[in-house]
Order: C-alpha cells, then structure tokens, then sequence
C-alpha cells in the first residue's frame, strides 16, 4: 500500500548530519566537473582568483584618492599621484566587469556540458537495469529524482566555484581589516551567524518537502502528460475525460502550493527579522570607525576603505554561510544521482558466464519453473514443466491472464524464475552471457513501441546495428508485408511514422503490425518469438503472416501467441496455460483427439466462422 503523504514527509526529514554526509559527494562530484572539461574548470579558476582580489584593489585605491584629496586641500597632495589613481582604478572597474563576463560565460559552458554528461551517464545507467525495476514506484521515484535534479547540479556547480572565489575575496579584505581594527572581524561574526542558521532551517524544509512530494509530481507529470498528448486526445475527448483530468491536477497542484507557501511566508518573516540585526551590527561597526576618526586615530581614507570593506565582508561572508546551506542542500540532490547510478541490475552475468550456443542443438527445458512478479500475492506461472526441443514452432494458447506474455519473458530472461530452473542444451539458462542471450532471442511484443521515428528506422530497432544496410531493411519489410505498406508512403522507407512530429504520417493498427513484424525478421535470431503482434489483422491475413513467418524462418525455434485457434493449428506444438499452469500440450490433432478444452474452444471459434 502506498504510504501516506505525512509519514514519507516525516521520513524524508533531513537534518544537520545528513547536510555534512551529503557533501561527501562535493569531491565526486568535483571530479566529474573536471573530467567533463579541465580546460573550462582551469579557466573558470584562474579567472575567479584574478576577480577575488578586485574588490580589496579598488577599495584601496579609492582609500588613497580620498586621502591625497584631503592632502591636496591642505596644499601638501600630489596631483599627478592622484590621476594615476583615479585612472588605476578605471582599470579595476573595467577589469572586474570583464571577469565576470568571463566567468558566467565559462560557467554557462561548464554546467550545459555537465548537464549533457550526466544525462548521458542515467540514460546509460538505466538501460543496463532490470524489466522489474522499472516496474517498481520507489525505482521510479529514483530516476525521477535523478533526473530532475539536473538543474540543481548546474546550479550546485556555480555555487561551488563562486564559494571558492568568495573565501578568497573574503581572505583578501579580512587580513587588510585586521591591519586596521581586529574588532571589526567580531562584530562581523555576530551579524551573520543567526541569520545562517535560519537559512539553514528554510533550506532544509525546502528540501524535505519537496523530496517528500516526489510521487505526486510524478503523478502531475502524468496527469499533465494524458490531459495533453496525441497518444491520450482520442480517448479523453470520447470519454470525456478533460475535466476529470484537469480538475485532479488542479487539486494536487493547489495542495503543493499551499504547503510551500506557508513555508516561503515563514521563510520571508525571519528574513527580515535577522537582515535587520545585520545592518544593526553594521551600524554599530560603522560609529566605530567614525568615532575613531573624529579621534584622529585614522584617516579619512581609511574611514571609507573601513566602512566599505567591511560592508562587503558582511555581505561576503553571509553570502558564503547560506551557499554552505544550499551547497549542502543541493548535496543532498547530488545524493540522489550517485544513489542512482549506484543501484545494480538483480539479472546480470555470472563471473563465469559462457557463450551462448552458436547452433542451439537440443533446445529449452521448463523444470518445474514458477514465478511470482515482485509484490504480487499469486504466481503467474506455476510448477511449469514442459520441452520446446530445436526447431520446433510452439504456440501458447490461453485465456487473458494465463501467463503466456510471462512465459515469453522468462525466456528471454528479461525476468528469472522464482523457482524451479529452464534449461538450454542441458545449462541453467542463468549461466549464458546475457547480452549474447538477448542478442538471439527476438521478441515482438503485443504492445510493441511505435517510434516516432523514420519507417527505416522502425523496422532497423530489430537490430538496430544495421541502419545502414538498406537491402537488408527492404528485405525484412517484404517478408513482413510491411513493404506494402511502404510504398504506399509519400517518403517511402524515410517517411516519419507517428502524429508527433511536423511532417509525420500515422498508419493503422494492422500497418504499425505489419512494420513491428519486419523487426522479427531483420533480427535474424535462434529463437524468435511472436507475442500476439497480429491481433489487428484480420483472422485470414493473421494466418497468412504466421504461415509465411514459419516458413521463411524454417529450422529456427519460434514461439507464437495467438487467440485465434485458426493461426495456432499451423505449430509443431501447442501449450494450453490455465493460471499459469500446464493444462494440455500436444499438436493439433493430438489435442482435438484428446477433446479436452483445446478442442472445445477451437471447434466454438470454428463454428463462429462457419
Ligand atoms: N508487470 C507485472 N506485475 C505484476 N503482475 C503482472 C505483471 N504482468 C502481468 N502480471 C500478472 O501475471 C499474470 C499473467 O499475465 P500475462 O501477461 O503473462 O498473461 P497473458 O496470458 O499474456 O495474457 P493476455 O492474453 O491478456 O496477453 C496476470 O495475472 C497478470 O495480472
């Protein structure tokens, strides 16, 4: 059952110390900036250690064309000193203007790299990881997190590079203001530090509450997806379901609202509260240095240096301390990717892993094979034993529900049984390299995808090495019919299929089966397997593409699902599952001679086409 809202609220609650444990990702995630591109992180450095230092040169500067000011007033200055200081600090000032050009260009480039590498490195990621895993909300809510904190990573990588520039920048005025007056540096302390920790407090609910709302985002992206989509608009037009839809989203949306704006009044509220305290010590540090120079104790000059450095320090070092809390906050993100990248596929080679068979000789044994999807109460397969011996063409027959397209993923071991052992050529299929394993087991699905791609390139994702060979494409598409369908196309094999996109044309259900087919055929494996994907064509034309398919793979093993009993007689083989169980298995006629259910449904289906 899914857990409420408010315990995963009070579960996602991080404090201080998860904070501190997130920034052990800052050095991994350092590394990655720097394997993404040294040239920009050693430019981005260099140029941010120049611009760390203006600010202490031209508060300076300006110290000394104050006091040369006042000594020309008195009649003991230097003109020519004081132009050559006016003019150096131009040159600072437009120095300075040109750094941080600089720096947000370098920075621009850096975070669209890391977000272009990171993107890659989960998309990578997610496609070497288990069917079941996707299958499964908490691994969504992952990816999903992984995902979106993309933005949070940018950010996280400017902030870091400008903490670096700022403690040196902070460094640079501090040893000049202790030359001047050591106090000042307590007074500064005084005025930031509550209000770090109030930022500190905000970030931290920030994050808890929007990591809490996780699945419910996903559920908005989702309601968003259907309320407006080509592949939902049919449907939700029909059925109308627009209101339904958008009335869902508009109270989940307005709930999040509400939480987060109690939040950002609060956040505002103490905001004010402690900014006042800080121009509060400002204040105070200012009358200090004022009194002391009424006292004569410093100059004019050094009053402006003072009051400015010092200005800068606070806004400097209150920067720094909320950038640690963000920093941390966005750690925190950082955790999520690497928590990602971290989780292993549960299906994957054994150390000792051996080829797969170049010519299966035997073929495949189901050993008392059960399995259960992961959280599910019953089994969708059960004590499961039977032979599909080489070359033999099996058709699986049964109600909605009786574990075929199961079956079917067992054998590709996109899942493995939760007991009992399918053996090919005698070894536990488990012991085979699995990309080898995939690479000659070739499944067309029932729901196969509808890419919104080229008709080329829909028919080549059956092997999708070879793009390029158009022969082979054309050939897979007459085998299949597809080629029909083809010709028929303004931009024959490179028309784009699909409503998505500008210039795209959508085809029927039987046409889309008709390109999906092709796929089985440019696969070319030792096993191939048709789960159902002619159910949009007609009883006669079914049989057709399954008798053309059997015998233009002849001598390969196949395994066809297909409710119609017309199609299913054509096998070497047919496997009757009930509730994932053995329930008949014989040929055609053995079964018709047996005259058990097999032969009841297919002569009430016979009759219904007399
Ligand atoms: N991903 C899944 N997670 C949990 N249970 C599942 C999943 N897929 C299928 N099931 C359950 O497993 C059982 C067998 O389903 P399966 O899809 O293998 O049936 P099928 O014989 O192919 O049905 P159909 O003829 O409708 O395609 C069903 O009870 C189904 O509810």
């Amino acid at each position: 059952m899914a857990k409420s809202r408010a315990k995963r609220a009070k579960e996602e609650k991080k404090g201080w110390r998860d904070q501190l444990a997130a920034l052990k990702n800052v050095p991994l995630f350092l590394q990655l900036i720097w394997r993404t591109s040294p040239q920009l992180t050693l430019t981005n450095v260099v140029l941010r250690i120049l611009q760390a230092a203006l600010p202490t040169a031209i508060l300076y500067v300006g110290k000394l064309i104050i006091d040369e000011v006042l000594l020309l007033l008195e009649g003991s200055g230097d003109t020519t000193f004081l132009w050559q200081m006016v003019a150096l600090e131009f040159g600072l000032a437009l120095a300075s203007d040109l750094l941080s050009r600089g720096i947000s260009l370098v920075d621009g480039l850096l975070t669209d790299l890391i977000s272009n590498t990171t993107s890659v490195e989960i998309m990578r990621h997610a496609a070497t990881l288990d069917l079941y895993q996707f299958e499964d909300a908490d691994f969504y809510d992952k990816l999903e997190r992984a995902r979106q904190s993309t933005s949070r990573r940018s950010i996280l990588l400017s902030q870091l590079l400008a903490q670096f520039q700022s403690l040196i920048t902070l460094l640079v005025l501090g040893v000049s203001v202790i030359a001047f007056n050591p106090w000042l540096i307590l007074l500064l302390v005084l005025a930031v530090l509550p209000s770090f920790i109030q930022e500190n407090y905000f970030n931290q609910q920030k994050y808890s509450l929007t990591r809490s709302w996780t699945p419910e985002r996903r559920e908005l992206d989702y309601l968003r997806f259907i309320g407006a989509s080509d592949v939902t608009a049919k449907e939700v037009k029909i059925f109308g379901l627009a209101n339904f839809i958008t009335d869902r989203f508009e109270e989940l949306s307005m709930k999040y609202y509400y939480l987060n704006r109690n939040l950002s009044i609060r956040r505002a509220g103490w905001g004010a509260f402690f900014g006042g305290i800080s121009s509060l010590t400002y204040y105070g540090a200012y009358v200090l240095i004022i009194l002391q120079t009424i006292n004569g104790q410093i100059s004019v000059g050094t009053l402006t240096f003072l009051a400015g450095a010092f200005r800068r320090m606070q806004q400097g070092l209150q920067t720094i301390l909320s950038r640690v809390a963000t920093i941390g906050e966005n750690a925190l993100y950082l955790q999520d990717l690497f928590d990602f990248l971290k989780i292993r596929p549960g299906i994957a080679d054994r150390s000792d892993a051996i080829p797969f068979p170049a010519k299966i000789k035997k073929g495949w044994v189901f050993e008392n094979v059960s399995f259960r999807y992961p959280g599910a109460e019953k089994f969708a397969i059960e004590d499961l034993s039977f032979e599909l011996p080489a070359g033999t063409k099996l058709a699986l027959v049964g109600e909605n529900g009786a574990g075929k397209t199961t079956l079917v993923k067992l054998l590709a071991r996109l899942y493995e049984p939760t007991s009992g052992r399918i053996l090919l050529d005698g070894r536990d299929l488990k012991e085979y390299r699995l990309a080898e394993l995939r690479d000659n087991v070739g499944v067309i699905f029932q729901d196969f995808f509808r890419y919104q791609l080229t008709a080329r390139e829909n028919i080549a994702v059956g092997r999708i090495e070879e793009l390029e060979e158009a022969a082979r494409i054309e050939e897979s598409a007459v085998k299949s019919l597809a080629a029909e369908v083809i010709d028929g196309l303004p931009e024959k094999y490179d028309q784009l299929l699909g409503r998505r996109f500008a210039g795209a044309m959508d085809l029927s259900g039987g046409q889309w089966q008709k390109i999906a087919l092709a796929r089985a055929y440019m696969r070319d494996a030792q096993l191939l397997i048709l789960d159902e994907p002619t159910s949009a064509l007609d009883a006669r034309a079914e049989y057709e593409v399954f008798q053309r398919f059997t015998e233009l793979i002849s001598g390969k093993s196949a395994v066809l699902i297909s409710h119609r009993f017309s199609t299913v007689r054509m096998a070497d083989v047919i496997l009757f599952l009930e509730f994932g169980k053995r329930l008949e298995m014989g040929s055609h006629e053995e079964l018709i001679e047996l005259g058990g259910r097999y032969a009841e449904l297919f002569n009430l289906q016979a009759r219904g086409y007399q």
